[in-house]
Parts: C-alpha cells; structure tokens; sequence
C-alpha cells in the first residue's frame, strides 16, 4: 500500500465511523437548513487585479508540525477578510493536521467571504459534511482513482458547491479536466524538500484549458511569489503557513492582495478599461 492509499483508507475508516454516530440521511437534513453555498467563480477571477489570495486556517505545517500561532480560527478569518482576501481556506482534516470541522464552524460564523473546506475527502458523506457545515468550495485530490475523483466532483457541483481539484503533474491535471473540474490547485512541491518550482506551475498548467481557474497552492511565501506565480498565469494564490507564521496576518494579507493587484501583472486589454 502506497502512503497515499493508507491515508485514503485512514480517511475512509474515520469517514464511516463519524457516519454511524450521524447518518448521512441526517446530514442532508442538515445540508437544507444552512444557506445555499456562495459562487465562488467571481471572487477568484476579476479583471481588476491579476491574483486574489486565499487565505487559509491550519493548525499544523505541510509536515504536519505545529503553528500553535492559530488562536482563534474565525478571529483569524476576519483578519484575513479586512486584509482582502478572496476566499478563506480552512483546513478540517485529516486527523494529523488537527483541523476540524469546528474550526470550519468558527470560520463560517465569523465571514461572508467563500470558504474553501480543505480535507482529504474520499467518500461522498464529507462533501455533505463540509457542506453542512457552510463550506462553498471542497479540495479533492487528483490521485484518487478516477471513477471515486468524477463522483465526488459530480456530488461536490451537484450540492452547488464548486470543487477544487490538487494536482501535482501533467498527467493529474488532464485526469482533473476530465473528471469535471473547472478549479485546478497546483502544488508545485517537491515532496521531498518542499521547495517551490515555479517552472513546474508553468508545465503542469500548459495541458489546461483557459478557462480552467488555476490556483498555486502550497509554499508560497511572500509577495514576491504572488508575483511570480502571476507571471506564470496562476489566478489565485492559497497561501497558510507563512500568513500564519507572520507577525500581523491583517497587514500580510493585505501585502499579498496589493502584489496580486499590481498594475504590472494586470493583461493590458484590462489596463486599458480602467
Ligand atoms: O501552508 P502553505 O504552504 O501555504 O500551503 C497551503 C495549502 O497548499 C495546503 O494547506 C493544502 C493544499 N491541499 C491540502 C489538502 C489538505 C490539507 C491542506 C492542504
């Protein structure tokens, strides 16, 4: 077994265990009585700026070590919205990272943005989970085998939520188009050092078509790679660590958003009209 396919069954077994203390039948209930979730697609692709920023809640680091910095996670998200964030990203799961769908409660409670709910989903009852809990966007994983990934991507559209679909390769990325996706994260890791390929951003995304939103997921530090990762066509940034690392998340997100809106990356048909 693959260290992929053992998280995948982790996920399934505690999937199935939180099932048989609420029944999915309970959980749709549930789904009807929050509001509707928001269309995230005109957030995340304006024609003012180059690059909106998710900002995202986690607890712990890609290694799962700890960002005890977190405090409250809805405090955190309003941060992030005066800051002018896009979306808030909230990781809920799995188990290794701490997050929780409490924290994804606290979040939905505290703003109106988008909230993307970031977890390893592999079965159909965590899309109606994340949406019970007023989730707009989900993560799934292109390395999930193909018939499970177009499933949950058809569940995700068909409770009006948008799917985001991670991808690491070009291979990923076709498998993603394929299976439905419109929104394409793209983690540009390597596994090993998690050092940031931007060159990799540019070959993976090369297989897409344009009307796919792309957004550079993972290791983004600063203003600086905004603006690159804008130079290399991404749409969105989804940025944790280093906001959650900084000494004013307010003002870091802020940063973010000014790199993504600067005059120099917006196309100048856009330039032109405003
Ligand atoms: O903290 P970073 O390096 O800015 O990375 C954010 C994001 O890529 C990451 O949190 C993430 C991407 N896909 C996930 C799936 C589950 C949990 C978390 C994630």
């Amino acid at each position: 077994m693959t260290s992929f396919e053992a998280m995948v069954a982790g996920a399934k077994a505690a999937a199935d265990r939180r099932a048989s203390l609420v029944p999915l039948a309970r959980l749709k209930e549930a789904s009807r009585l929050v509001p509707g979730a928001i269309n995230a697609l005109s957030s995340l692709r304006t024609d003012d700026r180059a690059v909106t920023v998710i900002a995202e809640v986690k607890r712990s680091t890609a290694t799962f070590a700890d960002l005890s910095g977190v405090g409250d996670p809805g405090m955190l998200a309003c941060f992030y919205a005066a800051g002018g964030a896009a979306c808030v990203s909230v990781v809920t799961g799995p188990s290794t990272t701490r997050g929780s769908l409490k924290d994804l409660d606290a979040v939905r409670a505290s703003v109106d943005l988008p909230i993307l709910a970031n977890d390893l989903v592999v079965t159909p009852y965590q899309v109606h989970e994340a949406r019970a809990h007023g989730a707009d966007l989900l993560m799934l994983d292109a390395r999930l085998e193909t018939l499970v990934l177009e499933g949950l991507i058809e569940r995700v559209h068909s409770l009006g939520m948008g799917a985001v679909v991670e991808v690491r390769t070009r291979r990923e990325a076709l498998t993603a188009v394929d299976a439905g996706a419109y929104i394409v994260a793209i983690d540009t890791r390597d596994p090993d050092t998690l050092v940031v390929d931007c060159s990799l951003f540019d070959q993976v995304t090369d297989v897409l078509p344009t009307q796919v939103v792309r957004i550079a997921a993972g290791g983004v530090r600063g203003p600086h790679d905004v603006m690159s990762f804008a130079r290399c066509g991404a749409d969105v940034v989804l940025v944790g660590e280093a906001i959650i690392r900084s000494t004013d998340p307010q003002q870091f997100v802020a940063e973010l958003v000014a790199a993504g809106a600067h005059p120099a990356l917006i196309p100048s048909a856009h330039r032109e009209v405003l």
